[in-house]
């Protein structure tokens, strides 16, 4: 059987609200998609946005699918007017795109409403626009736009909008559910009610969004009900609340059903493909989606460790190498020994039979979370309490005396937003067998104590020059207290390979983050294999 996998992220995923991709970008993201194995990728609306008719147009020298093909998206041909006089028709066949895509109305009240038009001619505009088409050697699917909603309210005038399609010779009918109000038992109802007026031979699709939490479930519904045709977009971005997300529809078929879908097995790609993707999109991935996301597969609850020490299985819907994901086990409160243990295996440590090991690290852990430390979103800060409890002592590269950090605001201008004239930050420490005092500035005291550590040390250990702090975060913990709160700050570093969070915890932010900064440096000397005291 037929099955088409369709993708909608350069056309329908680009409505989301602060999505806007170049023309580079969508050529960047088009062979992701086609390496993931899908067979359709709908490129844009050429004629109605210049960005997707130039994408067209450089598509055909620039890209090169050994999967997919190209999907031209646009509207049937205007009420009144002739196909062949239609700009945007025209616009759809300039594009040269093998596949072309026709949205087209499906329920009454949006033909008489929102075209303004007669039932008839609405027909007509379906029938005139797939039959040139057709004539003109285009494959064509028929997006059949607001189809349940249509359908509940006129079901016969829905389906004479898909009859008229396949007349015309539409090679697909997609039922959109646009505004994603409908949920699967419905859906199976609609599709299994069209199957049985359209017959078993035209191939039915299924469009879905996801304003009721259901796109995914009410695709796989329309398939089950007959649909061979599936339509969505890579990290379900999409008008408003998303489009169907391709990747879990697609996973759910493949690995709960059995059919294989992706041509050359691109679902084991599929988590990196997904991020990758997102790194384009500059819309950070969202770790709880399913299947792809960062924590789709990551364990905190100690039982749950405990009894995937004994079998994966037993706490996991799937392997995540199916997806291209891979287990982690977090440490925080909740962890138990097994936790530790299969913590300590993931970073290279065997742990087997420690229990004593164990049972301290647990114990450490547990306290140090009380306190307000959190290591699930901080695994060089536990690492290095790993390795202290292994070892007897954190591996030592400098020593330090003392630090203090001042920030001065301008005179007369004490008050308010931007009035700090300068920060300086004096850092005193052993490094490399000699005393080093070293001074930094910076745009506030945080960054003029990183200006001053990194200074003190680069000459000891030139490896610090590589080391960048990507991301700064703060969390004032038992807010009630006010400003005598403690405070929590997380520092995300990267040596431009590998990226690592640690943890600081202080009465003051500067002293939290201090804290910080040092388990950052420490377990990126680490990292670089600098050998410590
Ligand atoms: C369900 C979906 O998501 S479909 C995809 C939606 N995506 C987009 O809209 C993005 C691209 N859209 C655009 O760039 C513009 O809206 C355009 C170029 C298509 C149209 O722009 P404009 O000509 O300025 O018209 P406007 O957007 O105000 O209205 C749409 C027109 O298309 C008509 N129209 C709507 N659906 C269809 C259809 N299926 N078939 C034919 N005509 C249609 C409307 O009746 C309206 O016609 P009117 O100008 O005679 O009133
Ligand atoms: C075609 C489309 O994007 C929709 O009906 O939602």
């Amino acid at each position: 059987m037929t099955f088409d996998v369709y993708d909608t992220t350069l056309r329908d995923g680009a409505q989301q609200e602060g999505m806007n991709l170049t023309v580079a970008d969508k050529l960047a993201i088009a062979p992701l998609l086609d390496e993931l194995g899908v067979g359709f990728i709908e490129g844009g609306w050429p004629g109605a946005i210049p960005k997707d008719t130039e994408f067209f147009r450089r598509a055909r020298t620039e890209l090169t699918l050994k999967n997919a093909v190209l999907a031209a998206f646009g509207a049937t041909r205007k009420a009144g007017v002739t196909v062949d006089a239609d700009p945007q028709v025209r616009a759809l066949l300039d594009a040269e795109a093998p596949v072309v895509t026709l949205v087209a109305k499906s329920d009454v009240r949006h033909v008489e409403r929102a075209l303004r038009t007669t039932r008839e001619e609405n027909l007509a505009m379906i029938t005139d626009t797939v039959r040139f088409l057709v004539a003109q050697g285009r494959r064509v699917v028929l997006d059949a736009e607001h189809f349940y909603d249509g359908f509940r309210f006129d079901p016969a005038y829905a389906t004479s909008a898909v009859r008229a399609a396949f007349d015309a010779g539409a090679e697909v009918v997609t039922l959109c559910d646009t505004n994603g109000g409908m949920l699967p038992a419905f859906v199976t109802d609609v599709v299994g009610a069209v199957r049985a007026a359209v017959g078993q031979g035209p191939r039915l699709g299924m469009h879905a969004h996801n304003d009721t939490g259901c796109a995914v479930a009410n695709s796989l519904a329309a398939v089950a009900a007959g649909a061979s045709h599936v339509q969505g977009t890579v990290n379900g971005y999409g008008e408003r609340t998303g489009n169907a997300d391709l990747i879990a529809v697609v996973a759910n078929l493949e690995l709960k059903h059995g059919v294989e879908l992706l041509v050359n097995a691109g679902l084991r790609e599929a988590t990196r493909i997904a991020h990758a993707i997102a790194e384009i999109t500059n819309i950070a991935p969202f770790a709880r989606q399913p299947y792809v996301g960062a924590s789709a597969f990551a364990h905190k609850g100690g039982l749950h460790a405990s009894a995937i020490k004994v079998d994966p299985d037993l706490y996991q819907h799937v392997d995540p190498v199916a997806v291209g994901n891979d287990m982690r086990m977090l440490v925080s409160e909740m962890a138990g020994r097994a936790s530790i243990e299969l913590k300590g295996r993931e970073l290279g440590f065997d742990l087997t039979g420690q229990g004593d090991l164990l049972a301290r690290v647990t114990t450490r852990v547990k306290d140090a979370e009380a306190a307000g430390y959190t290591y699930d979103a901080a695994d060089a800060s536990f690492e290095l309490l790993l390795r202290e409890e292994l070892t007897g002592q954190r591996p030592v590269y400098f020593e330090v005396e003392s630090w203090r950090t001042i920030i001065e605001t301008l005179p007369g201008q004490g008050q308010g937003r931007g009035a700090v004239a300068s920060a300086e930050a004096t850092v005193k420490l052993r490094a490399g067998g000699e005393r080093i005092v070293s001074t930094g500035e910076g745009n506030g005291p945080v960054n003029a104590l990183d200006q001053a550590l990194r200074k003190a040390l680069v000459r000891t250990y030139p490896q610090i020059e590589r080391f960048a702090l990507t991301d700064f975060k703060v969390r004032i913990l038992e807010s009630e207290q006010g400003t005598d709160s403690t405070t929590r700050v997380l520092v995300v570093t990267t040596d431009g390979e590998r990226t690592w969070s640690t943890v600081g915890v202080g009465p003051n932010i500067i002293e939290a983050s201090w804290e910080a900064l040092l388990d950052a440096h420490v377990f990126g000397l680490l990292q670089a294999k600098v050998e410590a005291r």
